[in-house]
């Protein structure tokens, strides 16, 4: 008997047990640092010549894996076996293709510390991160396996005299899976295993940055008895192979998370019919945010300054969802802006996250550094810098929690993703200017609101654009089953992942109506 859904709960890191045997699958992990992977195509591992390189972004030097490179030609034959498996996947029940999600889900949940570990290495993920990642990750597999049973039900619809009628689901054919690297073990199986519940193959190109554990689950999966050409692994170089999975005229759906430059780019190519093509694409496009923590004239300060804190600097600020914006009433902008600054003094280490208590490790690349930096050198003129600012790439990519305060909120650093530990605070008059600021992005994906004035929650409930609101608390930490997510405007087509209608993206629903 399936039980029904809770969600995987978080590791105890102040168990001396668990510290113990967190140490022990870091020392395990690190032993199988630099080995090479395959490409996995209809079940068969093809090792390249050609190979992406995974480092650990806080000790830059340190290799975590080579991933071998597909080619054109690899996608090409990934995606014949993919139309292959279709026509047997898509006549498996429902609750059989569940079966294999609970399956992994079980792998998974018995190495979960060593699946931590990777992400420690390979995403530059502190502990606790790697280990709410991880659970996100198992989360996926069990609530998408639940859903998928009761989605093949249907729906109820009229009967009349002589005329018996049927509403169901049925899957759309092979598609596609990019994921970004920022939830490297759950978005991949999130977004690679729900297409394939609903009964269809998957190509899944994972980030170049993040390959070796999106891996690790093609493996979970297969030892849990996915049928070969079901889940095809195609990492490759963006630029070579990106464009051509999504243009294959075989490509049904493309499920897609990242920034808002590629997801854009996803979409507009999408939409091309090509030779030989005769079904329009689909595409899912979760995209990037400015998320925006409102505090109002009525409010705990401390939760406000706690809600910012974390929210901003959390896997350093390297989550879609994470606080770029703090935007704060006149009256207690002063008290807030204090309040956040002694508790990023006292909260925030900045270290390698492969040792105990670190809170922030390095940012995921030259690049994101690169550019972080820049941005801090633009705040410097926006506005004043009130905390932190240093960077240090000489071992690793360490940018330090950074704060700016008395900020133009049309400024650059106010509208621009920046990916990064960087907070920006501005102060309104009143609510009615808090929401305007709040919602003056192009982006929608989350914001919070930090006010104990029922009337002001009820008006945000409405008008702050964004797809996932949250009162009297930060604005990351969306759990599976519990707060489906998916953003407003430019932050994506709103799919909501980890919600009750997520599977709806892959299926098709049909009617039959017979006459007696
Ligand atoms: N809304 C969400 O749920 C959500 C969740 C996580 C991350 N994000 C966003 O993701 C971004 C960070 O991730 P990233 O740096 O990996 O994003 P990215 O857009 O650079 O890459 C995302 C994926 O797209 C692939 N890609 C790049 N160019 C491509 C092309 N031309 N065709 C096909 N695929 C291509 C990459 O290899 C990667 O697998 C941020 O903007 C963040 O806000 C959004
Ligand atoms: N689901 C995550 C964000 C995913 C994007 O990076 C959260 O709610 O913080």
């Amino acid at each position: 008997m399936v039980l029904p859904f809770k969600h995987e709960p978080f590791t105890d890191f102040t168990d001396e047990a668990v510290i113990s045997d967190f140490k022990a699958a870091l020392d395990q992990v690190h032993g199988e640092l630099g080995k090479e992977y395959p490409l996995v195509i209809n079940g068969e591992k093809i090792y390249t010549d050609d190979k992406l390189e995974s480092f650990n972004p806080s000790d830059k030097e340190q290799l975590v894996g080579k991933v071998s490179k597909a080619t054109k030609a690899h996608v090409d034959q990934a995606m014949d076996s993919a139309l292959e498996a279709f026509k047997t996947w898509r006549t498996w029940k429902a609750s059989e293709r569940a079966d294999i999600l609970h399956k992994a889900a079980a792998i998974v949940r018995r190495r979960k510390h060593e699946f931590s570990a990777w992400l420690v290495y390979d995403a530059g993920k502190p502990w606790n991160q790697a280990d709410a990642d991880i659970a996100e990750g198992i989360d996926f597999l069990e609530y998408y396996a639940r859903e998928m049973v009761e989605l093949e039900k249907g729906k109820e619809i009229n009967d009349r005299p002589n005329e018996q009628n049927t509403y169901f689901y049925q899957p759309m054919g092979p598609g596609v899976t990019i994921p970004p690297w920022n939830f490297a073990f759950a978005i991949v199986a999130g977004t690679a295993v729900a297409p394939i519940v609903a009964g269809n193959p998957v190509l899944l190109k994972p980030s170049e940055n993040t390959p070796v554990i999106a891996y690790k689950l093609v493996e979970v999966l297969e030892e849990a008895g996915l049928p070969k050409g079901v889940l095809n692994f195609v990492p490759g170089d963006p630029a070579e192979i990106g464009d051509y999975l999504v243009d294959h005229k075989d490509t049904h759906f493309v499920n897609f998370t990242g920034s808002r430059a590629t997801g854009t780019r996803i979409m507009e190519r999408a939409a091309k019919i090509q030779e030989g093509q005769n079904f329009l694409k689909r595409v899912v496009a979760e995209m990037g945010g400015k998320d925006t923590i409102i505090v109002d004239k009525d409010a705990d300060l401390d939760l406000a300054a706690d809600s910012i804190v974390n929210s901003a600097f959390g896997f350093s600020g390297q989550k879609c969802s994470a606080c770029s914006r703090a935007i704060i009433h006149e009256d207690v902008y002063d008290e807030v802006l204090d309040k956040s600054i002694a508790l990023t003094k006292e909260l925030i280490t900045v270290g390698n996250p492969a040792d105990e208590n670190v809170y922030m490790g390095a940012v995921v690349n030259q690049k994101q550094f690169d550019k972080i930096k820049e941005y801090i050198e633009i705040g410097k003129n926006e506005g004043e810098l009130a905390y932190g600012g240093e960077t240090d790439d000489s071992k690793g990519y360490f940018v330090h929690p950074t704060i700016f305060k008395d900020l133009d909120p049309k400024a650059k650093i106010m509208q621009e993703e920046i990916f990064g530990p960087v907070v920006g605070f501005a102060k309104a008059a009143n609510f009615d200017e808090l929401l305007e600021i709040a919602n003056n992005t192009e982006y929608g994906l989350t914001g919070a609101v930090i006010s104990n004035n029922r009337d002001h929650l009820n008006r945000a409930r409405y008008d702050f654009h964004v797809g996932n609101l949250y009162f009297n608390r930060g604005c990351t930490a969306a759990i599976v089953g519990y707060h489906p997510f998916g953003g407003f405007k430019m932050s994506g087509t709103d799919s909501k992942a980890g919600g009750p209608d997520y599977l709806q993206h892959f299926v098709e629903a049909k009617m039959v109506s017979e006459m007696f």
